[in-house]
């Protein structure tokens, strides 16, 4: 689908429609491209795009994509950087070039800051509706994507920027002990919703996901490896060329048994976000529209800035 048409359908919901488009996770798999690939078909036009908020290139050679989140001051994933950030899932996805991505950031030292606490803050329904909606769509893309998914993990990460690492096949993070990750939500006075809490638990197991959401806990770098938050840890130098080799080891493998085995060990959760949706929505409404949950969001905003001076 090309992108205008695609952003038309989102729209200002920031969701591209059920009906447009089989979910990743039940699509059939993909023949690899190159020799299996019929002579003179051409290829999807998206070697490399980029929007205001992330910037892609594909190396058709290789069938891989790095993707740059590219928001300054810290990546927060606003309506508007999640909308991106689908869309270009989604233009990966239909390209058959593309057989894996590597997600990175830009900017140095944050790999994303999680949602932005701004789009949770004193705004309508309506807001939150479009927002959640698009929070969603993110995540049910990138955890149920066909794609091999490598999560280059170049700085902290908290909350949200936590579950889009977690969303991948593989994390590998830069040693530095400076940098973070976790699902701090509690420490927010906010709580992770179900489809987060699942998400971690496929990675970590059940004993290390309780404790570390019930203290909102982010973990130096050397300490989410130990946790198997992350699987590896490289110095910062090394980490896009790991990237690299751990995403051809990967795709060394046949394309349609690897997916299926994807879609195996993830169908559950995410059919069960799917299933209650619009619930989820709700009580996201409900949950953030309480003044005790508005207040800690704004105690907690203010924190980051006396921090700062
Ligand atoms: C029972 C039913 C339950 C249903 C519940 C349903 C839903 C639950 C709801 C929500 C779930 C939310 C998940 C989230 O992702 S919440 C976001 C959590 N994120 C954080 O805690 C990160 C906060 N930020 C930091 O710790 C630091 O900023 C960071 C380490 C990332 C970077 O530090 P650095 O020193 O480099 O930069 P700062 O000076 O702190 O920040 C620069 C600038 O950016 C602003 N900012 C930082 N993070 C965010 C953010 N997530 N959203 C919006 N804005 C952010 C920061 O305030 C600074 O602004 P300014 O002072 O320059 O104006």
């Amino acid at each position: 689908m090309a992108a205008a048409t695609l952003a038309r359908r989102i729209g200002r919901s920031g969701v591209l429609p059920l009906c447009c488009r089989l979910p990743a996770w039940d699509r059939a798999a993909r023949p690899p491209p190159g020799p299996a690939q019929p002579p003179g078909l051409p290829l999807a036009p998206c070697r490399s795009f980029s929007n205001n908020k992330i910037q892609v290139e594909l190396d058709e050679s290789s069938g891989v994509a790095m993707m740059k989140f590219k928001s300054p001051p810290v990546n927060s994933l606003s309506l508007e950087f999640l909308t991106e950030f689908s869309i270009s899932l989604e233009k990966l996805e239909n390209n058959k070039a593309c057989r894996g991505v590597i997600i990175t950031s830009a900017l140095p030292k944050i790999f994303s800051s999680g949602l932005d606490i701004t789009e949770m803050c004193g705004k309508s329904i309506e807001h939150y509706t479009e927002f959640w909606r698009a929070v969603q769509e993110m995540w049910l893309r990138l955890y149920g994507s066909n794609m091999v998914t490598v999560a280059a993990v170049n700085g902290s990460s908290p909350a949200g920027g936590c579950l889009v690492a977690l969303s991948c096949d593989y994390r590998i993070m830069a040693e530095n002990p400076k940098f973070s990750i976790g699902l701090n939500e509690a420490q927010l006075g906010i709580v992770a919703p179900f489809w987060f809490k699942d998400t971690f638990v496929n990675v970590v197991g059940h004993r290390i996901a309780e404790r570390s959401l019930q203290l909102g806990s982010l973990h130096p770098a050397p300490e989410a490896l130990k946790l198997g938050l992350v699987d590896e840890l490289v110095p910062e130098e090394k980490l896009m060329e790991k990237a690299a080799a751990v995403m051809a080891q990967w795709l060394a493998l046949p394309d349609h048994a690897r997916q299926l085995t994807k879609t195996m060990m993830r169908k559950a959760v995410l059919d069960r976000l799917v299933a209650h949706r619009e619930e989820d929505i709700k009580n996201f409404i409900s949950f953030v529209s309480k003044e005790s949950i508005q207040k800690s969001l704004r105690m907690y905003m203010e924190m980051l800035k006396k921090r700062k001076s």
